[in-house]
């Protein structure tokens, strides 16, 4: 059985159906029949008391769903009127459209008999789902066009229509556009989560996304490739004051609890003038629980870091590293934030083949993108953590297919291009944005969403990031679980900040964090990524 948080692709959703009929489960017209149902229901919840709708049907099943919307509503003593195509669906589909007309007419889905109708009213997007596979033309295009401007209040059947639910693109659109397509207030999906839901326009699109039951659960679907997870599988409570400020990061192992016990990590800075940037990473390490913290600049940038906090230990790196890693007990690196690129590509040539676990940031990412031979001596302990600019850097070819306008689907996506990313260079790859992806090279991926924390994007953010994470994996987590960890902490920080967060409030805000985050100690999706030594 899938677990909850997974979001499939369209082609495992398909496969799962298919095996849902072929095993005797379900019919299509079943599954059809519960998907209108959930519709209906979402729109009733909503609009409890009946009004008048206006249900656009497409040429597939996302049309049939469409009809059983309006044939239930009708029951429901809704005013409904219903735009169709002429083409003939396929056999469940066309059995939904023969019950509608047994109720009321089909109008042709124009723009012209869309716009000539009474004004108002729920909408209901019933054109395209999942069977989406190239830019909507002509009539249909200048009816989502429509939608877009006009903004009616409009519930989407499985994603709004023009939407690739693979990678949260609209077809034929440039990416990052979106203002004239169909936002939904409501989107109602079913079974799960697409990748485009949850990325890309995905979010903006798609209003409020709620995942419908249509009884697949006990279907086999042996998906053909892991599916992405979004991360985190839970939802944090805000901080709880009543409880004790007991850090679990921080709980103490019952048989001789040592500093080192907890990770050493090592931030290296850069030169003089320069060091805010590692600071932040070194605070925020600090306050996520590693051991012990050393900031390592230059000598001459030494004097630089004078100061709090005093908990911080500072020793003088300069351009070689092999004698600083001969402690063995050094076990989390984080190169980037104010290094230097110059600095960051001679230290990586030390750093990358005593293969310790290593956050890359920044300027490291930077100096990775100029030198072949430090790109190939990556290796499955690192963490680079790109914003889209240091991605298009370091895997042009991939961000070009991202940014390409899509002219079919299924589209090339944020989520292929981590993966592919980090299949490529054998770490694990954070690709920044409110749409996070954290990819392994084992093909393991998680999809963190902040589009609720805007002011997260401020200068330094970045830094405490790679401070968190660093800090995370000198508490020996995993890159992966580190990277998730981290991603969820930052954001966490952020959204218990609120607006006017600067990038030095997030280590300060991490202990809330921390507390809040607690509660879920016995869970075990979190156990397995709390370090509970
Ligand atoms: N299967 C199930 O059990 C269940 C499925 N369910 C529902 O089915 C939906 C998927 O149905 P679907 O596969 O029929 O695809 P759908 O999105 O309706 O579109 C396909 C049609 O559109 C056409 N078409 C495509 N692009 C076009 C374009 N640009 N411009 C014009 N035409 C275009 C395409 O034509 P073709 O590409 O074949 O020429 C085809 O005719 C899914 O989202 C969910 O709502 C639920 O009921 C739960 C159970
Ligand atoms: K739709």
């Amino acid at each position: 059985m899938l677990e909850s948080t997974e979001v499939l692709t369209t082609a495992q959703m398909r496969a799962i159906e298919s095996a849902a009929m072929a095993t005797g489960q379900a019919t299509g017209l079943q599954l059809m029949e519960r998907a209108g149902r959930a519709v209906a229901g979402q729109i009733r919840l909503r609009w409890p008391k009946p009004r008048r709708v206006t249900v656009l049907c497409g040429p597939g099943n996302n049309g049939g769903d469409g009809y059983v919307v309006a044939r239930l509503l009708h029951r429901a003593g809704w005013q409904v009127r219903v735009l169709g195509t002429d083409n003939p669906p396929g056999p469940d589909a066309a059995q939904m459209k023969r019950q509608w007309q047994g109720i009321g007419r089909i109008e042709p889905l124009t723009l012209a008999v869309l716009q000539g109708g009474a004004e108002g009213g729920v909408h209901v997007d019933a054109i395209f789902g999942t069977g989406l596979t190239r830019p909507p033309e002509g009539e249909v295009a200048a009816i989502l066009h429509h939608l877009g401007r006009i903004k009616p209040p409009l519930v989407a059947v499985d994603c709004p229509s023009g939407l690739c639910m693979d990678s949260g693109a609209l077809l034929g659109h440039p990416r990052g556009g979106g203002d004239l397509a169909p936002h939904a207030n409501v989107t109602v999906a079913f079974h799960r989560p697409k990748p485009g839901h949850v990325i890309g326009l995905g979010p903006l699109l798609c209003g409020e996304l709620v995942i419908a039951d249509i009884g697949l659960h006990d279907v086999d679907s042996a998906p053909t490739a892991r599916p992405a997870v979004i991360w985190p599988p839970f939802d944090i409570p805000r901080d709880q004051p009543d409880r004790p400020p007991t850090n679990p990061l921080l709980k103490q192992s019952p048989l001789h609890p040592h500093k080192y016990s907890h990770g050493h990590a090592l931030i290296l800075a850069g030169g003089p003038a320069r060091g805010g940037a590692a600071r932040l990473s070194a605070r925020a390490a600090l306050r996520i629980g590693a051991g012990l913290v050393t900031l390592a600049p230059p000598a001459e940038a030494l004097p630089d870091h004078i100061g709090q906090p005093d908990a911080l230990m500072r020793r003088a790196v300069d351009h070689e590293l092999q004698e600083t890693l001969a402690d063995t007990r050094l076990n989390a690196i984080c190169i980037g934030p104010g290094c230097g690129i110059d600095r960051a590509g001679a230290l990586l040539a030390d750093l990358l083949p005593a293969r310790r676990a290593t956050v890359l940031d920044a300027d490291a990412l930077t100096a990775l993108s100029r030198d072949a031979a430090l790109t190939a001596a990556l290796h499955d302990a690192c963490v680079l953590t790109p914003h889209m600019g240091e991605f298009a850097r370091l895997f042009p070819d991939l961000a070009e297919r991202l940014a390409a306008t899509p002219s079919e689907g299924p589209a090339y996506s944020k989520l292929d291009a981590a993966r592919d990313a980090a299949a490529r260079c054998g770490a694990v790859v954070l690709l920044k944005g409110p749409d996070t992806v954290i990819a392994a090279p084992d093909g393991r991926a998680r999809i963190h969403s902040a589009f609720d924390v805007p002011w997260l994007a401020t200068a330094g953010a970045g830094d405490a990031l790679a401070g968190m994470i660093t800090g995370l994996l000198a508490r020996s987590l995993p890159p992966l679980e580190a990277a998730s960890l981290g991603t969820l902490i930052h954001a966490q920080a952020a959204r218990l900040f609120g607006p006017g967060l600067i990038a030095d409030d997030l280590p300060e805000m991490i202990p809330q964090v921390l507390r809040a985050l607690q509660k879920f100690q016995s869970s075990s999706s979190v156990a397995t990524a709390l370090p509970m030594t």
